[in-house]
C-alpha cells in the first residue's frame, strides 16, 4: 500500500498506450461497492475472493498494465497466474514512505487503525519474500518519482 502501484502502473499503460487495470477497480465494478464496503460486510476473505477471481480473469489477457492490491500476493493461485503470465514487478518501498502515501486516503480497510505504522510493518514482514518470488524484477520506488519509476520500468523491460 503506497507503493505506487495503481500510479506508476497507469503511466506506464499511458505510455505504452496499453490498457491499464487496477484489480481494486475491477472489483469495485463487479460488486457495485467501494472495497471498504467490501470489507465491511464480506470480510477480508470475502474480499480476498473476489480479488482472485479478477486476477485470474485479468491475467488472461495480452498487453495491459494490471496493478493488483498490495495483498494480492498473499494466495499462492495469484502468484502463480501473475508469474506465469506477466512480468511482475515489485515497487520495494520503506514503510515510512508508505505512511507518508497513504496518510489522507481512508480506502485502505487495513490501515484504518490507531497505529498503522506497526500494521505495514509486519504486513511488510509477512509479504516481502512473497513479493520477491513472484517479481521477475524489482524497482525501488523511495528517491524517485512516480514518473522516474515508469520510465524506468520501460527502460529495463527493453519497452523504451
Ligand atoms: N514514487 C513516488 N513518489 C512520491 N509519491 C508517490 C510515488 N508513487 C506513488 N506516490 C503517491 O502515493 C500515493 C499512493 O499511491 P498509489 O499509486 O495509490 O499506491 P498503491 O496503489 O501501491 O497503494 C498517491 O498519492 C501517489 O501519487
Ligand atoms: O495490502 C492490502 O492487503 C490491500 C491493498 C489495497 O490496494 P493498494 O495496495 O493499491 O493500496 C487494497 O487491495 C485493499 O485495501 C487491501
Ligand atoms: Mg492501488
Amino acid at each position: 500500500m503506497g507503493a505506487g502501484k495503481t500510479t506508476i502502473g497507469r503511466q506506464i499503460a499511458e505510455l505504452l498506450r496499453w490498457d491499464f487495470i487496477d484489480s481494486d477497480h475491477e472489483i469495485e465494478a463487479r460488486t457495485g461497492a467501494n472495497i471498504p464496503w467490501i470489507f465491511d460486510i464480506e470480510g477480508e476473505t470475502g474480499f480476498r475472493q473476489r480479488e482472485s477471481m479478477v486476477i485470474e480473469a485479468l491475467t488472461q489477457r495480452q498487453h495491459i498494465v494490471l496493478a493488483t492490491g498490495g495483498g494480492a500476493i498473499m494466495r499462492a493461485e495469484n502468484r502463480a497466474a501473475l508469474h506465469a503470465r506477466g512480468t511482475v514487478i515489485y515497487l520495494e518501498t520503506p514503510v515510512e514512505r508508505q505512511l507518508e502515501r497513504t496518510a489522507r486516503d481512508q480506502n485502505r480497510p487495513l490501515l484504518q487503525t490507531p497505529d498503522p505504522r506497526a500494521k505495514l510493518t509486519a504486513l511488510l514482514i509477512e509479504r516481502d519474500p512473497l513479493y520477491r518470488e513472484v517479481a521477475h524484477y524489482i524497482m525501488p520506488t523511495e528517491r524517485s518519482s512516480a514518473r522516474d519509476v515508469a520510465f524506468h520500468i520501460l527502460q529495463v523491460l527493453g519497452l523504451r
